[in-house]
């Protein structure tokens, strides 16, 4: 929590003036109770009407002021919520865009989701709670005994005696809440996982039949929520009817009490009726309060949640380390990694120069793009060094670094947006540019024939485009930049032999200083590449040109029979 209080800091005056608005707004609220009693008792009985319209106008009067300075000071308080939870949000999506692959794979996307939606929306809740109720309900439960005991200190202390019983209600009841808030948080990560994961995959799970097996899935996350929500329900729902149980026996008691005191005549009926409404007024307070606890329940596990992303120290920092003398542009110096206990790759070695081209093959999981990761440095080697030009990439600026590249992952993102956006995504590039990138990409012709052309309009995902259009936008993303390094990664296994051929041809003719990495299943998309790397079980199989593995790589030999023979 006081992580996020932090953000509060520059709305402090704001906050000050409001506070200062609903304090006057409350103590006009705490004066109308004891005016009705100053008439009841000490005006009618003079049985002049111009008094009692006089003070008539007194009671308006403070009921409008308090009304009015309520609603300055609750908009007051809604601009400081809405304004700080802006501000949180930025951060928390700012530090979600610095965190590391590791880091990533540790919180998980929907965790992530839903720290950035429900966790911010229960702190604005809190936020804009405290500033109305946090400060009314408290100013009118001490105004109230204050006042009340002035008018009846007999019966104020009934009220008095009654407090202690609240006090422990609200205590046990929010020590219980938050760690069943947090429970509930994380079941409904859970459940945003499952949603996600079959929103994604609506297709295949229709295709493969699965939709039952799916919708058990998601009724077992959704009941796993109901369950907890029920029970941290449940758990609130308790400080309610104590609450109310314990404040009607006070007033109950006030009535009793207070009807045998004006019988005696130690009391006056204006008095006790100003009492009830004390009482009535302070029942709401409470209630008021319960209710700040189980939003601040909410938002204490809330607030946790983001305070753990925000406060992630970042892990690829930038080192200094010299540079060494190098011939090659890329080099990998026996580079071995691990996402777990398990190694992932193993050892490898390899340098291409400038302009060079390299294809990876391997079967699948074999970690053709765990080396794409560890050069663009979303991961950090466990062992060896990878350098650019003779610079390790951990001595490089991250952004800097991954500048330099042009990449076109397996299954990228493409947005809901224009052909044109999809293209230059953010880098203002020239139309001629983006037009020159389809071309190379084979992309030109289909755009060609779409509505408006550049400025067709994708839906979410591209999903109004097929498998192969997608790729070649993604491709012709990739080159638009003129990049330094171009990173194809199985970015053309959805196209036909011939555009595929038609593509490498492009890149080798109009790239001539690009130098490229492309990963592929078929052999064909990488043999007239400069080197070729193959890639098995993390390790390195062969090194070398088309010809010299086909004499000297097992692997190489293996994929190549396989596929002639296809
Ligand atoms: N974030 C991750 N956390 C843990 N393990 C991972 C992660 N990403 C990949 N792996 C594992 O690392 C191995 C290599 O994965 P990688 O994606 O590099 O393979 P690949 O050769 O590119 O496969 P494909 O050809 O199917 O794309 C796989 O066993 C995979 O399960």
């Amino acid at each position: 929590m006081k992580k996020v209080f932090t953000y509060l800091k520059p709305y402090s005056l704001r906050m000050f003036f409001g506070f200062t608005i609903k304090v006057l707004g409350t103590f006009m609220d705490l004066g109308l109770p004891w005016v009705l009693a100053y008439i009841i008792d000490e005006i009618i009985p003079k049985q002049k009407v111009s008094f009692i319209l006089w003070w008539g106008v007194v009671m308006i009067a403070l009921s409008i002021g308090a009304r009015t300075f309520n609603i300055i000071a609750n908009r007051m308080a809604a601009r400081v919520a809405r304004n700080t939870i802006e501000t949180l949000r930025h951060d928390l999506f700012q530090k979600i865009l610095s965190l590391s692959g590791t880091q990533l794979d540790h919180f998980t996307v929907p965790s992530l989701e839903t720290r950035m939606t429900s966790d911010t929306y229960n702190i604005h809740n809190m936020i804009g709670m405290m500033q109305r109720i946090g400060v009314r309900a408290p100013i009118i439960l001490i105004g109230g005994i204050v006042i009340t005991s002035t008018l009846e200190p007999v019966l104020t202390l009934v009220l008095i005696g009654v407090m202690p019983f609240l006090a422990i209600v609200v205590y046990l009841v929010s020590k219980k809440g938050i760690p069943l808030y947090t429970g509930l948080q994380l079941s409904t990560d859970r459940l945003i996982r499952v949603v996600r994961e079959n929103i994604t995959g609506i297709r295949v799970i229709k295709a493969l039949s699965k939709t039952s097996y799916e919708k058990k899935r998601f009724s077992d996350r959704n009941d796993e929520v109901v369950s907890k929500e029920l029970k941290a329900g449940t758990t609130m729902a308790i400080t309610n009817p104590v609450m109310n149980l314990l404040l009607n026996i006070g007033l109950t008691l006030v009535v009793i009490v207070g009807a045998f005191r004006v019988d005696a005549g130690a009391s006056q009926p204006g008095k006790i009726v100003a009492l009830l409404s004390y009482f009535a007024i302070m029942l709401q307070a409470v209630m008021a309060i319960t209710r700040i606890f189980v939003i601040f329940s909410k938002a204490s596990a809330s607030a946790s949640r983001i305070a753990e992303v925000l406060n992630t120290e970042e892990d690829l920092k930038t080192q200094q380390i010299d540079r060494v003398d190098s011939d090659y542009h890329i080099e990998f110096h026996h580079v071995s990694f691990a996402y777990t206990s398990e190694p992932c790759i193993t050892d490898i070695h390899f340098g291409i120069k400038k302009g060079e081209s390299l294809g990876i093959i391997g079967s699948t999981g074999s970690g053709k793009t765990t080396l794409i990761h560890l050069l663009m440095r979303f991961y950090d080697v466990t062992e060896g060094k990878i350098m650019l030009e003779g610079k390790d990439i951990k001595s490089i600026d991250k952004q800097e670094l991954r500048r330099r590249f042009g990449i076109a992952f397996q299954n990228d993102a493409l947005f809901a947006d224009r052909v044109y956006e999809n293209i230059s995504l953010g880098r203002e590039l020239p139309i001629h540019r983006v037009k020159e990138a389809t071309e190379d990409a084979q992309a030109a012709e289909f755009i060609s024939q779409l509505e408006k052309e550049l400025d067709f309009k994708l839906a979410i995902k591209g999903s109004n485009l097929s498998g192969g259009q997608k790729q070649r936008l993604l491709v012709s993303r990739a080159l638009a930049g003129e990049p330094e390094i171009l990173i194809l990664d199985d970015s053309s296994s959805a196209l036909d032999y011939k555009t595929d051929s038609l593509l490498r041809k492009a890149i080798r003719e109009n790239y001539k200083d690009t130098t490229s990495i492309i990963i592929a299943q078929r052999i064909s998309s990488v043999m007239k590449l400069d080197h070729i790397l193959v890639i098995e079980d993390g390790q390195m199989a062969g090194y070398g040109t088309h010809e010299e593995l086909l004499k000297n790589c097992e692997v190489y030999q293996e994929i190549y029979q396989s596929q002639l023979m296809s």
